[in-house]
C-alpha cells in the first residue's frame, strides 16, 4: 500500500524512478521505480510503488501520462542541509588559511565582515553565496550575517526571493579587542536584534527565520549572553554560536567565566542551550558537557573543513552521536574554504577515518551514516525535520535530482550501476554538474529563473 496523506490538496506534479533517503531506523533507504507526488502546497502528498500508478492516479486526481520519468542514472534525494555558515566570509572563501582561529579572527574576518554596513557590497557578496549553496544542492542554510542589521535583512530577503529554506542571525558582539569599530554596545546588540527580528517576522517569508546569535562566548559579556537567551526563549527562537573549536578559545573562556563549570555550561548558564540551538564545532567537548547537549536538546554543527583549515582539531562524531546529541554537517564558509555540502560530506569521511589511522578502535563512520547526517541529521539539528530532511508524506518536497551520467559532468560509468553505488560515486565525486534540478518546498529553485 503507498504511503499517503490522502487527496486533500490538488497534486502539482508526480516524478518517476528512483528515491534514495534516510529514517530515523535506516540511513539508506533505496526506493527503486517509485512514484512521488507533490501537492500544490510544494508538500509530499504520496511516495509508493509505481505498481500502483494507477489506483493513486484515481486517488489523487492526476493522469498517469503527466507523469515525468527520470533517466537511467538519476534519482532523487533530500537536499542538503548547511547547519553553519558566514554568509559574509565567502567573498574570500578559498583564502587566508594560514593561522588559527583567534588571530584569523582578527586578521581576516572582522575587518571583512565591517565592510558589510555597506548595503551594496552586502547586496553583491549575498547574492553569490545564497547562488553558489543553492546550485550545490544546499535547500536549507542556517546563515551568519555580521553585526548589521540592514545588511542581515538583505540576506533574508535575498534567500527568499531565490527561495532558499533559511535561518538568518545578525551577529552580536559587544567585546572587540583588535578591530575596535568591529563591535556594537551591549544596548545596540539587545536594540538591533530586535529590530531584526521585528522586522524579519514582519515579511512573513514563508521559509526564513530569524535565528539569534552570539558570535561567542569571547565576543560577548555574560550580561549580553543572558539578554540573548532571554530574547531567544520570549520569541521562542532558534539559538546559534560557536564552542569549543580550538585550545585556545577553550583556555580563554575558562580564564573569562571562572564561576562556569565549562564551556557549556557558560551558555547553559545564560538560557542558550535551548532544542532549538545549533553549536558550531564543539571538538574539544567532554563527556559531562555532551550529556547537557543531550538534556537540553541542543545539538552540534560539525564543519570539518574549517576544522582542518584552521588547524583547530578534530570532532569525534561517532562520540557524539553515542551520547545521542543532534549533529548536523556544516561548511563553516570561510574557515572551511568550501561552500558545497558535498565537500562537508567528503571531509567528515576523511575526519573519521584520520581518526581511526590514530586509534584502529575507532568505529569509522559510513558513507550511508554521513549522507544521513548531511540531510535528515541536519534538519534535526536545526528543529526542522517536521518540515524537511527526508521524503515522508507530509513534509516539504526539498530535493536534488541527481544525474550520475551528466554529460560534462565529473563522473565516468563503465556500466549500468545500481542505486547505492551511484549515491556512493555522487557523493566522493560528484559536482553541481550533476545536480540538474533543485526543489524546495516543491518549487524548483535550480537552474535559476532570474539572474
Ligand atoms: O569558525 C569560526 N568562524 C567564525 O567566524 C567565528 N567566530 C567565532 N568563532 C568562530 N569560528
Ligand atoms: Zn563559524
Amino acid at each position: 500500500m503507498a504511503n499517503s496523506k490522502g487527496p486533500t490538496t490538488e497534486i502539482k506534479y508526480v516524478y518517476r524512478g528512483t528515491f534514495i533517503h534516510s529514517t530515523q531506523q535506516t540511513p539508506l533507504q533505496i526506493l527503486e521505480d517509485e512514484v512521488l507526488g507533490v501537492d500544490t502546497d510544494g508538500k509530499i502528498a504520496f511516495i509508493g510503488k509505481a505498481a500502483e500508478l494507477d489506483s493513486l492516479s484515481q486517488t489523487f486526481g492526476f493522469s498517469p501520462s503527466e507523469v515525468i520519468q527520470l533517466a537511467q542514472h538519476e534519482f532523487f534525494m533530500p537536499g542538503l542541509v548547511d547547519t553553519h555558515i558566514h554568509a559574509p566570509q565567502y567573498s574570500y572563501a578559498g583564502t587566508a588559511l594560514d593561522m588559527p582561529l583567534l588571530e584569523w579572527l582578527n586578521k581576516y574576518t572582522f575587518p571583512v565582515e565591517s565592510r558589510f554596513k555597506d548595503l551594496e557590497f552586502a547586496q553583491q557578496v549575498y547574492s553569490q553565496v545564497v547562488k553558489r549553496t543553492l546550485r550545490n544542492g544546499t535547500t536549507t542554510a542556517c546563515y551568519f550575517a555580521t553585526i548589521h542589521t540592514d545588511a542581515s535583512l538583505l540576506l533574508a530577503q535575498i534567500a527568499n526571493d531565490f527561495g532558499q529554506r533559511a535561518l538568518v542571525g545578525k551577529v552580536c558582539m559587544d567585546t572587540n579587542n583588535s578591530v575596535k569599530h568591529y563591535k556594537e554596545t551591549n544596548q545596540e546588540s539587545q536594540d538591533e536584534t530586535c529590530r531584526f527580528i521585528a522586522e524579519l517576522l514582519k515579511k512573513k517569508y514563508p521559509l526564513v527565520r530569524p535565528v539569534v546569535t552570539p558570535r561567542f562566548a569571547l565576543s560577548c559579556t555574560g550580561a549580553l549572553l543572558g539578554q540573548l537567551g532571554a530574547i531567544a526563549k520570549n520569541n521562542n527562537l532558534h539559538i546559534q554560536s560557536h564552542i569549543s573549536e580550538n585550545v585556545e578559545e577553550v583556555k580563554l573562556v575558562k580564564e573569562l567565566f571562572p564561576e562556569s563549570k565549562s564551556y557549556t555550561d557558560v551558555y547553559h548558564k545564560h538560557n542558550l542551550l535551548t532544542d532549538k540551538t545549533v553549536m558550531a564545532h564543539g571538538c574539544f567537548l567532554s563527556d559531562e558537557e555532551l550529556a547537557l547537549f543531550r538534556e537540553t536538546g541542543a545539538s552540534l554543527s560539525h564543519c570539518p573543513n574549517s576544522n582542518i583549515s584552521l588547524c583547530s582539531g578534530m570532532l569525534n562524531v561517532r562520540n557524539v552521536l553515542r551520547h545521542n546529541v543532534k549533529l548536523g554537517l556544516g561548511t563553516d564558509v570561510a574557515g572551511g574554504y568550501s561552500a558545497s555540502m558535498l565537500d562537508a560530506v567528503r571531509r567528515t569521511l576523511d575526519t573519521s577515518k584520520v581518526l581511526t589511522i590514530q586509534d584502529p578502535e575507532h568505529d569509522t563512520l559510513t558513507f550511508e551514516e554521513v549522507f544521513r547526517l548531511a540531510t535528515l541529521g541536519g534538519s534535526q539539528a536545526l528543529s526542522l525535520d517536521d518540515r524537511t530532511g527526508n521524503f515522508e508524506v507530509g513534509k516539504d518536497f526539498d530535493a536534488l535530482r541527481v544525474n550520475v551520467a551528466a554529460a560534462d559532468g565529473p563522473i565516468d560509468l563503465i556500466k549500468i550501476e545500481e542505486p547505492k553505488i551511484i549515491l556512493e560515486k555522487f557523493l566522493n565525486l560528484g559536482d553541481d554538474r550533476n545536480i540538474v534540478e533543485v526543489f524546495v518546498a516543491g518549487r524548483k529553485v535550480v537552474p535559476f529563473t532570474k539572474e
